[in-house]
């Protein structure tokens, strides 16, 4: 083993407050409105000086950061989680003299007004049990990235998928299938070229497609679905560039009830919970501009 010798120096550093819990509410008529956000903060530049020498002057507490997502939540309103985390890190970038770049990153959890005597009620909510609505937003001196997203959409169809003509060699054991359930939990993210968007309404949109993509595409595996997902989603929106896809193969084994002496024509399955395929692609345009620091995590920048 070779010693190395060269100086240490610090590297790319960045910081801020990860995940405010913030809840707004309308409340200027009758019928409350709720908006239900975890916001994550992170300034760039150069804050050298804080890790050499423990010298603060170009540090915008977290604590101020945190401050102002609260503030902005009112002062600005929380329309949609694309247009609040612009406005936060636009921001952070043309105020706050040392910082060069932000990035804010902003999970939405949905509620769901409550029926009451079979008329929803003004002020009262059930919290949604489906997907995590999610913003990433960054801007530069070179320019302003949004990537929209959800997580966690848990979905499954029960017929229409298949999976055959695999390579094998001498571990392999799985079965061909030309009937099997799929199910997965999505996570998709999307990045815009412009910011004059309706964001809520191309959101709605996006999630529709990918339900009915994930439905309708008689699937030969979940790679070939996840593409088809993307490429619809891309064909329905000229606003994009990009898709991301992460899906974990949350596999459904038929049990042996043969065993018992009844028949099981993929009626009853274990569900079974680890290990799982996990399958990721990128689904982009050809003349897609540069995805810049669009990608450039905060809160998963180590993960
Ligand atoms: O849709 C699938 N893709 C795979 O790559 C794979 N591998 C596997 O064992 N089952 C599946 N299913």
């Amino acid at each position: 083993m070779t010693d190395l010798t060269g100086a240490i120096v610090l590297g790319d550093h960045q910081y801020g407050k990860a995940e405010n819990r913030i809840v707004r509410i309308y409340r200027d008529t009758p019928r409350h409105e709720i908006r239900d956000v975890s916001v994550s903060t992170c300034l760039r530049g150069d804050f050298s000086a804080a890790h050499l020498a423990g010298d603060q002057s170009s540090v915008l507490p977290t604590d101020t950061q945190k401050q102002t997502a609260y503030s902005y939540a009112k002062e600005k309103g929380l329309d949609s989680i694309e247009e609040y985390g612009l406005t936060l890190a636009r921001h952070f970038v043309d105020d706050v003299a040392p910082v060069e770049g932000a990035r804010i990153e902003i999970e939405e959890y949905a509620w769901q007004r409550a029926v009451v005597d079979g008329a929803e009620h003004d002020h009262t909510w059930v919290r949604k049990g489906e997907e995590v609505r999610t913003a990433a937003i960054t801007v530069d001196a070179d320019g302003t990235w949004v990537v929209g997203g959800l997580k966690d959409l848990v979905i499954l169809k029960s017929t229409g998928s298949e999976f055959f003509g695999f390579l094998k060699d001498e571990y392999t054991i799985l079965e061909e299938t030309h009937d099997r359930v799929m199910a997965t939990s999505l996570v998709v993210q999307w990045r815009f070229v412009t910011t004059d968007v309706d964001w809520n309404g191309v959101y709605a949109g996006i999630k529709e497609q990918i339900v009915a993509t994930f439905a309708t595409v008689h699937s030969l595996a979940l790679q070939q679905t996840l593409y088809e997902i993307g490429k619809a989603i891309l064909e329905r929106y000229p606003v994009l560039a990009e898709v991301r896809l992460s899906a974990p193969n949350k596999h459904h084994f038929a049990h042996d009830l043969a065993r018992f002496g009844v028949e099981n024509d993929n009626e009853v399955f274990h569900a079974a919970d680890r290990p799982y395929g996990l399958i990721q692609a990128t689904v982009q345009r050809s003349d897609a501009p540069d995805a810049g620091p669009a990608w450039s995590a905060y809160a998963g920048w180590l993960s």
